[in-house]
């Protein structure tokens, strides 16, 4: 598999915290020059070995479901919260983190109605937000822990205090509302920017849709992201308030380094992604932002879904069900054609009765790009959970995070998987949301500063 760093090795455009070209954004870098990376891994594959060498690792996995080689093959599961992502581009165009970046392990999500009608009150926000999450992905304060003035309010509320930069990343996006009629910037609206219309099996509640801001935080420790999202809210006060929010866990994609995880139904989520620069290219970032919207050249849409899973009665059903819902197998998550993990699913492959061996109503027979004009969106969803619900049931699904050039990509798959999708049976969207999602700024600048000039 291609990693990351091997991506984009010639092309400035594109160098991102994950691109080689410029060593100021080469990679994730350490902030203090030495890594735990590698006597952490070795720690793990020792500790495996052991439990290995004790048991038998296959009578262990077969007898518990466990697996003792996990902690010794999953190399990109030892951490390093002391690694950052730059958050300025070196170049024009380059996208913000948190979109390419290789999946952080945790990620709150936050959307924003503006509460004002000037322009440039949100101009001032943007520009304080862009300054405070450079500070933030340093693993630094967005300002005095502890004021002078002992009965002064602290600019930073602490929590994060020595917990490292944890490899955070804060994405801006901007809503549709941006664009409306109070700002006077309806001109500058890029070209594919409007509100999600109602799509089938809907079932969104208001208070979990829409918004004219969104941050979405990540890292590899829940605290430092929750830290980010909390300190720029507050920074937000008097200008926006925060409409609804989602705190995410347990990375549902992988990065190219990393093993697929899973989801909170037990499948592998992630396997078929957008990875090359072909494609990110082709699908991800925005080359044509539309009249007076160039200041999204470089960006690209986010499309956020809160979806909730009726986990109860998902874990109530026989597995080869649920593998005939998702098309692939529970363990390894290979298509029901055959193969494994990363074999190309044959979505012709049939039985000998002619019954195709991936159903025709499961999920990546509906979702593939195969069945879907050839498009492609980047998925980065999060696995939630609100504890329980009013019934006492398990209140918990995905935070469904994709990116693309145009959302009608993801109207297009989600018109006909909420009309069809076998996962139906087990899930509802409850919660919707698209962003604009502009460019990196330069150092000096900040996010979407080209839009009010
Ligand atoms: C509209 C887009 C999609 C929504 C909404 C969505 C929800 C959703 N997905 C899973 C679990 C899995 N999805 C998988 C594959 C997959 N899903 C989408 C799109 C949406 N999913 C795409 C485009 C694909 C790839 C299809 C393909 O090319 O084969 C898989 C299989 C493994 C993988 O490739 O990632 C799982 C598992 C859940 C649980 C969910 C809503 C709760
Ligand atoms: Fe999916």
């Amino acid at each position: 598999m291609t990693t990351e760093h091997e991506q984009h090795p010639a092309d400035p455009d594109r160098a991102t915290a994950q691109h080689p070209a410029d060593p100021d954004r080469a990679t994730a870098q350490h902030s203090s020059g030495f890594s735990r990376r590698g006597l952490l891994g070795a720690g793990l594959a020792a500790a495996g070995a052991g439990v290995g060498a004790a048991v038998g690792i296959a009578g262990a996995a077969a007898a518990t479901g466990v697996n003792p080689l996990a902690a010794a093959t999953n190399g990109d599961e030892s951490l390093d919260l002391s690694q950052q992502h730059p958050f300025y581009a070196t170049a024009a165009g380059q996208p913000q983190g948190g979109i390419r970046t290789v999946p952080q392990r945790h990620c709150v999500f936050m959307t924003f109605d503006l509460s004002t009608s000037v322009a440039t009150d949100l101009q001032v926000l943007l520009a304080r937000w862009s300054a405070a999450i450079a500070q933030l992905q340093a693993g630094k304060t967005v300002g005095s822990v502890e004021p002078a003035h002992g009965n002064g309010v602290g600019a930073d509320t602490g929590e994060a205090l020595d917990l490292g930069p944890a490899s955070l990343t804060v994405t801006v996006g901007l809503g549709p509302g941006v664009f409306d009629e109070r700002f006077g910037l309806a001109d500058k609206r890029p070209a594919h920017l409007a509100a999600i219309p109602t799509l089938p099996s809907d079932n969104l509640d208001e208070q979990l849709t829409g918004g004219d801001l969104s941050l979405q935080a990540c890292a590899d420790d829940p605290q430092v992201a929750y830290h980010a999202v909390r300190d720029l809210a507050r920074m937000a006060r008097g200008t926006a308030t925060v409409r609804w929010t989602v705190l995410g866990f347990g990375r549902a994609s992988a990065g190219p380094s990393q093993s697929t995880p899973r989801n909170l139904m037990g499948f592998k989520d992630g396997t078929r992604n957008v990875t090359t620069d072909d494609e990110f290219d082709r699908f991800v970032w925005v080359d044509q932002p539309g009249d007076g919207a160039a200041w999204m050249r470089g960006g690209t849409y986010q499309v956020v879904r809160k979806i909730r899973m009726n986990l109860e009665t998902w874990d109530a059903d026989v597995v080869s069900d649920q593998q005939r819902v998702f098309g692939r197998t529970k363990i390894d998550g290979a298509p029901l054609s055959g193969g494994s993990e990363h074999t190309t699913p044959d979505f012709h492959a049939a039985h000998g009765d002619g019954t195709t061996k991936i159903d025709a109503r499961s999920h990546i027979a509906l979702a593939a790009h195969e069945a879907n004009g050839g498009v492609k969106i980047l998925r980065r969803g999060y696995n939630y959970t609100d504890g329980l619900n009013q019934y006492g049931q398990l209140d918990a699904g995905l935070l469904f995070a994709a990116y693309m050039n145009d959302p009608e990509h993801f109207e297009r798959l989600q018109r006909k998987l909420g009309a069809s999708d076998r996962l139906n049976e087990y899930v509802s969207h409850i919660g919707s949301a698209v962003f604009a999602v502009p460019p990196a700024p330069r150092k000096g600048s900040y996010i979407a500063e080209q839009l009010f000039r």
